[in-house]
């Protein structure tokens, strides 16, 4: 810890401003008083760790406070500055004492970029809620969102303030990954451009691609060690794959591609297929990309308990029309509504952080796009790939060893697994891998874009 004197002129980080306070408030509660100090020396940093201890000096009339800081390395002091805290998110909470009177659990950091965009209009209330954390769990919500977004992004504070969530201690703002990022313990990476008109593939591999490796080394120098990163952001395979070679520091199996709304979907099929509730479905397992050449493997999945294929046994359908259907789902979607699928996609991102923090069921597994090295399929290395997973509600998982395949399922995995080696080649100047060379196979839609 690092000590500092605020009464007077001093060197260090937070100890430029001499601040004075009057006798008054002396009488208020040591949270609110500490809140009140907060706004009087302007460069002490919003933070748990930050102990402020003061005494009366100079007569009567000033307080002299101590400030106590954690020592921060040299270089990364730089980039430690101030995130911007929203409105009532800025009045400091005694956590500690909170926790014992209630036992509730230690706050968590979460990030979540693309704060002001459809996906997040869903997902910050369900956060909020306690519906993903549990009930015990406070939350601090890091809202990262882009130049053009930042009045949008003070609208979605707002809104969390006027919700009265109690379980939401803190909100902050801003649209500096450095400063949005520090110690988060959870990024949900959702904002990226969309794809506008005649853009090639290509194009888009690069302009979204810029954002994640930024982002990445964002992660690498300010969050959490053990950070938990699901990159939302299309072409979301490939950005996690960016993003996480940009973060040497995270483990590489930390970072996660959105492939459960893809999951979802399909087992909502195969239950309308098999006249079940779609609870039923089981073991269903999304391969590959987050593109048109996913594959929603039915020769592994099962309804009750038994496998896919002896309950439907029209596999000319399971290979033709169920497949299409689940790859093209979101495109069908905006035709009818106009709209992306902004609501299920947030569904899925809570789902995807659940099955990370709560054990699988027993024989069960979920799909997350994930980093391929060490995965016993024989899947190239060193692509995010989505694969069967299982967690013991530890943050982390396990690729599920028993699964079994056959000729069909193996020919679209490859053609998966080809079209992310492309779009790998495509961003080689982005992963520090050399010259980018794009040679996509084909210019596949992504799910949800028409
Ligand atoms: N993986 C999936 O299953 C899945 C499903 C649906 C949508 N998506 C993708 O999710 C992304 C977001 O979708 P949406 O409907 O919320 O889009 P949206 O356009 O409503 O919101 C995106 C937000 O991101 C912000 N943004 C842009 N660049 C940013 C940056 N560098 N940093 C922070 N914020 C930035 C924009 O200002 C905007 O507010 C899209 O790329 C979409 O294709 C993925």
């Amino acid at each position: 810890m690092a000590v500092a004197e605020l009464t007077s002129p001093a060197t260090g980080a937070y100890t430029k401003t001499t601040g004075r306070l009057h006798p008054s408030q002396l009488s208020l509660s040591s949270t609110r008083l500490s809140d009140q100090l907060r706004r009087s020396f302007r460069p002490i940093p919003r933070s748990r760790n930050v102990k402020i201890t003061c005494s009366v000096k100079y007569g009567l009339f000033f307080l002299c406070c101590q400030v106590q800081v954690p020592t921060v390395p040299a270089e990364r002091e730089e980039l430690k500055s101030k995130p911007e805290c929203y409105g009532v998110f800025c009045l400091t909470y005694d956590l500690k004492a909170e926790e014992e009177t209630r036992s509730w659990k230690k706050l968590i950091n979460i990030a979540v970029s693309g704060a002001a965009g459809m996906i997040s209009n869903h997902l910050l209330f369900k956060l909020a809620s306690g519906e993903v954390f549990g009930p015990d769990q406070p939350i601090a919500l890091k809202l990262l969102g882009s130049e053009r977004s930042r009045q949008a992004l003070e609208g979605v504070a707002m809104e969390l303030e006027d919700s009265l969530f109690p379980l939401l201690r803190e909100v902050s703002i801003g649209i500096d990954p450095y400063e949005v990022f520090q110690d988060v313990e959870w990024a949900l990476l959702i904002g990226a451009k969309p794809r506008g008109p005649g853009m090639e593939r290509a194009d888009l591999l690069d302009i979204n691609g810029q954002i994640f490796a930024e982002q990445g080394k964002a992660l690498n120098a300010v969050a959490s060690r053990n950070v938990k990163v699901i990159v939302v952001g299309n072409p979301c395979n490939t950005n996690a794959l960016i993003c996480l070679k940009n973060a040497p520091n995270i483990p590489a199996k930390n970072f996660h591609a959105l492939t459960r709304l893809d999951e979802n979907r399909a087992k909502c099929q195969l239950a309308l297929k098999a006249g079940v509730f779609y609870d039923k479905v089981s073991n269903m397992t999304i391969w590959g990309n987050h593109s048109t050449t996913q594959v929603p493997d039915f020769l592994n999945a099962r309804i009750n308990g038994v496998p896919v294929t002896e309950v439907i046994k029209d596999r000319k359908w399971l290979e033709e029309e169920f497949t299409e259907t689940v790859q093209k789902r979101g495109g069908l979607l905006i035709q009818k509504w106009g709209r992306s699928s902004a609501a299920s996609t947030a569904v899925s991102i809570v789902d995807a952080i659940k099955s990370l923090v709560t054990p699988t069921p027993e024989g069960d597994w979920f799909s997350s796009g994930v980093y391929t090295n060490g995965n016993p399929y024989g899947i190239t290395q060193d692509i995010v790939f989505s694969m069967p997973c299982r967690s013991k509600g530890d943050g982390d998982y396990e690729l599920v060893k028993d699964v079994i395949f056959d000729d069909y399922l193996w020919k679209r995995i490859s053609k998966s697994e080809a079209e992310l080696l492309a779009e790998k080649r495509c961003v080689a100047h982005l992963t520090g891998e050399g010259i980018a060379f794009c040679d996509l196979p084909e210019d596949t839609m992504l799910p949800g874009e028409m």
